[in-house]
């Protein structure tokens, strides 16, 4: 993909929680997007920026960023912007999100309350960009010129999604799902979990995750309808997912066990070679922030491990490992994403990336 001529202004609403921050890091060496504004609640807002977070990332706040005056999230404070990046907590982000939509600008949102709507792609950079395809319907019933939402996935949904796709792919419909999530505490955003429960601990429940990761994967690994106005939904695979949370920082690991529709199933080496062949559209395009890999294998009996491999392909691969028969469904394997990169706000600039590459960003306008 070649460098756009023009920097495009990014916003970046609930700049001081987890993902914000992360999206400040990210963004801060990037090529294209510059931070313009920076968003969040009352309690930060007119304060600056470096005051208000509680910087946990392990890279320096961006000195460029340290001291620009938090902005309240209305959208006449971020018209100036070509894209807005989204890490709002959901008990507000539907909300301001929808307000920012109706100011015709473009919103790449993380939260969960726009996910399920039946004409906002749900998109995991790496999985299903098609689903770009319904924003000129979008943009049409709301009335838009420019504006559209996208929002990204839950983060455990994420990973899977992306291991799912080049074996739907490859070797048809899954039947079955099984999935068990070894989740990390920065997913709880700050500050999360208390110490005291999850410190010699695991806590086998996390509010509404099941259900996300149930619903979620249905939609992505579905397709755009034939007038490109709505989503089908799979309605065949079933998906059962249990949720832990555990004393990790960064990094989901999933424990997955799948059955095919079509018997006898792949081989193991077939599945090996399905994952490790796999190129994502984002790749093809050549977008920035795409991994050299969308999936890195790894044949280590004891891998992957988040500690090890959070950080592959910068955060933006899926690393699978401890692919095996199984002796219930036809095959199972472990895999481990990194939360907040791919599984939050690296989804979100990557797919911004591809609107770019699709020309569906209208930069400046
Ligand atoms: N952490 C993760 O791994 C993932 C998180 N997500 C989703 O991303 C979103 C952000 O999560 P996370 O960063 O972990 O959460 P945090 O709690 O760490 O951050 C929440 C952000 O929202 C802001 N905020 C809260 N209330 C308001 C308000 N009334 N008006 C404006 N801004 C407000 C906060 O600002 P202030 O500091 O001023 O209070 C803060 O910037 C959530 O919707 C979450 O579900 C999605 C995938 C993964
Ligand atoms: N619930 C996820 C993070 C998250 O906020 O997910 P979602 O964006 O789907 O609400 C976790 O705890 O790890």
């Amino acid at each position: 993909m070649s460098l756009p001529e023009v920097q495009l202004k990014a916003g970046i609403l609930g700049a001081t929680g987890t993902v914000g921050q992360r999206f400040i890091s990210l963004l801060s060496k990037h090529p294209y997007f510059t931070i313009h504004v920076v968003g969040a609640s009352l309690r930060s807002a007119g304060q600056e920026y470096a005051k208000a977070t509680r910087w946990k990332m392990t890279t320096p706040i961006p000195a460029e960023v340290g001291n620009m005056l938090v902005q309240e999230c209305k959208p006449e404070l971020f018209r100036e912007c070509d894209v807005i990046f989204s890490g709002l907590d959901s008990d507000v982000a539907g909300e301001i999100e929808t307000s920012f939509l109706k100011a015709d600008l473009v919103v790449f949102s993380n939260a969960k309350n726009h996910r399920r709507d039946p004409v906002v792609p749900l998109i995991v950079p790496t999985v299903n960009p098609s689903h770009f395809d319904l924003i000129p319907h979008q943009r049409s019933l709301h009335s838009l010129h420019k504006g559209f939402i996208v929002t990204n996935a839950n983060c455990s949904t994420t990973g899977l999604v992306v291991v799912l796709k080049p074996l739907q792919d490859a070797f048809g419909p899954i039947e079955a799902v099984i999935v068990q999530t070894m989740q990390a505490i920065s997913g709880a955003g700050y500050p999360g979990v208390a110490s005291l429960d999850i410190y010699d601990n695991v806590v086998p429940f996390i509010s509404g995750e099941e259900e996300k990761m149930e619903y979620e994967t249905l939609k992505i690994l579905g397709d755009v309808n034939e007038t490109a106005t709505g989503f089908n939904i799979l309605s065949f695979t079933k998906v059962s997912a249990s949720c832990n949370r555990v004393p990790v920082i960064d990094g989901h690991t999933e424990c997955v066990s799948i059955k095919f529709k079509n018997q006898p199933p792949p081989s193991v080496e077939q599945i090996i070679h399905a994952l490790d062949s796999y190129v994502s559209e984002s790749q093809q395009i050549g977008c920035h922030s795409a991994p050299e890999k969308a999936i890195i294998i790894s044949r280590d009996q004891d891998r992957p491990q988040p500690r090890l491999d959070r950080d592959n392909g910068d955060g933006y691969s899926v690393t699978v490992g401890r692919v095996r028969k199984c002796n219930v469904f036809d095959v199972k394997f472990t895999l481990l994403v990194h939360n907040t990169i791919l599984g939050a706000a690296g989804s979100g600039i990557l797919n911004a990336e591809i609107a770019l590459a699709k020309g569906l960003l209208k930069v400046g306008s």
